[in-house]
């Protein structure tokens, strides 16, 4: 049987009238690595912070390793790694001494695994932490979150300061965290590339509301632009299942669709007397489709 490591049930969170979170549904089966994307203020920092109980819903509810989030115990939070994205070390402590007093805090901790990471992502360990450079630090916060061997990791945009070769290194430790199915990541980014390279599950914030939530594999052989040319006028407003953007101009369209469907095309070619082509997209594009400009209001599509 499967069990979900992260679970959210209509979680909506305000802050006063704001409305940031809407009716969150989510669950994150244990075993996948789960990439959370959208446009900065869709609420990716507060469904996080929600599900790690550090900010409390306003209604539904959200649990992490089975415990109800706003109540987790201290054995639970124990199997939990997080990086925040202001996370805070203390300055005036060098490297070591900031690995080894984190490392006090929990009887698990792996310095071995600790000491191979610093070493193999070349940080100083005799050098402040305040002296450290941001990308250095983050790197550090990362490896303070993986030292403790948690189940379940949340990382809130871990890799924004790092260098191209250490978001390699920086992945490569995720897919190797996750070499244990018991293992479970969720992290938010904007960079798509990464996501691709790595995720097996991708988690859409559209508005404070989940656009899309499934297999990376399924929203990329699912999700097409298609290029409609009719021999006719096409009205300024049409219809096509699952559409997430449209572009009408006099007798072209460009329509993206999420579940394309030989079906979905012949049918279209039809209606518009159009030839239509259909045009894969990365996820990057998927992403701007998906969040641009709706000339048309789409539903909520799931996988
Ligand atoms: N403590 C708070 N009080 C009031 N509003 C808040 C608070 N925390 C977040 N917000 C608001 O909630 C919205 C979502 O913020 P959040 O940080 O979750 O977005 P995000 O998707 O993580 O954005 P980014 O990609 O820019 O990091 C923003 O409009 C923000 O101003």
């Amino acid at each position: 049987m499967s069990t979900a490591a992260i679970q959210t049930k209509q979680l909506t969170k305000r802050f006063d009238a704001d409305s940031v979170l809407r009716g969150i549904d989510l669950t994150i089966e244990t075993g996948q690595i789960v990439g959370l994307i959208g446009t900065n203020a869709a609420g990716k920092t507060t469904l996080i912070k929600c599900l790690l109980g550090l900010l409390q819903a306003t209604s539904g509810s959200c649990s992490l390793l089975g415990e109800d989030s706003w109540n987790l115990s201290g054995k639970t939070k124990a199997r939990i790694g997080y990086v925040s994205q202001d996370f805070e070390l203390l300055p005036w402590m060098t490297v070591q001494s900031m690995c080894d007093y984190t490392g006090a805090f929990y009887p698990q901790w792996q310095p071995d695994r600790v000491g191979h990471l610093l070493t193999e992502w070349q940080l100083p360990r005799d050098k402040r932490v305040g002296a450290l450079s941001v990308g250095q630090r983050q790197k550090l916060a990362v490896i303070l979150a993986l030292g403790h061997q948690p189940e379940l990791l949340m990382l809130d945009e871990p890799v924004a300061s790092l260098d191209p070769f250490a978001r390699r290194q920086f992945l490569q430790s995720l897919v190797q965290f996750t070499e244990s199915e018991q293992n479970t990541v969720l992290f938010s980014t904007h960079i798509t590339s990464d996501l691709e390279r790595i995720a097996s599950h991708v988690a859409i914030l559209r508005d404070g509301q989940l656009a899309w939530y499934g297999p990376l594999d399924t929203l990329k052989e699912g999700c097409k632009r298609l290029r409609i040319y009719s021999q006719k006028p096409l009205p300024t407003h049409f219809v096509v299942p699952g559409a997430i953007r449209y572009e009408i101009n006099g007798q072209h369209a460009l329509v993206s669709v999420v579940h394309m469907n030989d079906q979905l095309r012949d049918t279209l070619a039809q209606q518009w007397q159009a030839d239509v082509q259909v045009e894969d997209l990365n996820l990057e594009e998927i992403f701007l489709e998906w969040t641009g400009r709706l000339d048309n209001p789409a539903d909520e599509v799931m996988a």
